[in-house]
């Protein structure tokens, strides 16, 4: 886990995010095995794993295997992924590379380059409608209802009481939390690691990825996930961990990164996170079996501090 204090409670200390699993976070060894992940489904709203055991053990790795439903059709997001960074206006995504952050006011909205090998697309739900073309919003929609239904999966096993679930998911209990839709390329001309280690920071991420690179650390090893095109990999974060700990059903978030590409790759992903947009905050919060909720920090402070620490590394200035 993250930063504690000595009561256990979790407290934002930016730049020491990773303190406690740096060896994690710096660990270069290549992968030592493919992952053999826990698998689930949803049956309508239920989320279905074989047993309590694989449940469990997909809520300790903070990883898993979602069955993707029939009902959705992923073309439109796939081909958004393999066209938006193109600049090739002659393709019906390629022009999206030319809409970026000075749009929206945000450096990281719309086309950007990252310093690893990854470049991105990256919306927020509020310009979904308005920027995406229309095939891909109702994709985004889909996310939005699957991420919910997983969620709440979750909160019903811990002990988190269900009047409070809204507060402690900053709204995404009731699919009113702030969620992103993002495509990625990873760019093969350039040196060094596809995208560092990291969490997210959110209480999920939905992803959909085809290729090879994108690896876990589990049990003290890097594991490579196996692309398997009929299942999303759903990752908690840092936000879902840091909800959890102290609750009676903890749930990890998962170290990632996506090792270096020699040749294009794809992939796009749904983060469900507490409510931050300009002008609403809902803020990050803790749960206590014995305390109850608790703020932690504001939505965006956890963000920035993430996104800082994965580009620019942990502070390595003391002792825990
Ligand atoms: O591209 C992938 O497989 C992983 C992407 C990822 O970890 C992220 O966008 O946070
Ligand atoms: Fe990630």
């Amino acid at each position: 886990m993250t930063q504690a204090t000595a009561h256990g409670e979790w407290k934002l200390d930016p730049g020491r995010i990773y303190q406690r699993e740096l060896r994690k976070r710096v660990d270069e060894r290549p992968a030592e095995s493919a992952a053999v992940l826990q698998r689930a489904s949803l049956d309508g709203s239920e989320l279905v794993f074989d047993s309590s055991v694989t449940r469990d053990r997909a809520l300790d790795d903070g990883v898993f295997l979602l069955t993707i439903p029939d009902s959705i059709d992923f073309t439109a997001c796939d081909r958004f992924a393999r066209q938006f960074y193109t600049g090739n206006t002659g393709l019906r995504y390629g022009h999206y590379r030319y809409i970026d952050g000075e749009r929206f006011g945000d450096a990281l909205l719309g086309y950007h380059e990252r310093i690893n090998q990854i470049e991105q697309f990256l919306l927020e739900r509020r310009l979904w409608q308005a920027v995406y073309p229309a095939e891909v919003s109702a994709c985004g929609i889909a996310l939005t209802v699957i991420a919910a239904h997983v969620l709440r999966a979750v909160l019903k096993l811990t002990d988190i009481a269900r009047r409070d679930w809204d507060q402690a998911t900053g709204g995404c209990a009731t699919e009113s939390g702030s969620y992103h839709l993002t495509f990625n390329h990873y760019r093969p001309a350039l040196p060094g690691i596809g995208l560092s280690s990291h969490k997210d920071d959110g209480f999920m991420t939905i992803l959909r990825t085809s290729s090879p690179g994108l690896e876990i650390h589990r049990g003290d090893r890097w594991e490579a996930v196996v692309p398997d095109a009929a299942c999303f990999v759903v990752n908690f974060g840092l936000s879902m961990e840091i909800l959890t700990r102290r609750s009676s059903r903890p749930v990890s978030a998962i170290m990632h990164r996506v090792q270096h590409q020699t040749m294009d790759r794809f992939s796009f992903g749904h983060f469900s996170s507490s409510l931050c947009k300009p002008g609403a905050e809902a803020g990050i919060h803790s749960y206590d079996s014995a305390r109850g909720l608790r703020h932690i920090c504001s939505s965006r402070e956890l963000i920035d501090a993430n996104d800082v620490e994965i580009y620019h590394g942990t502070r390595s200035d003391g002792a825990t």
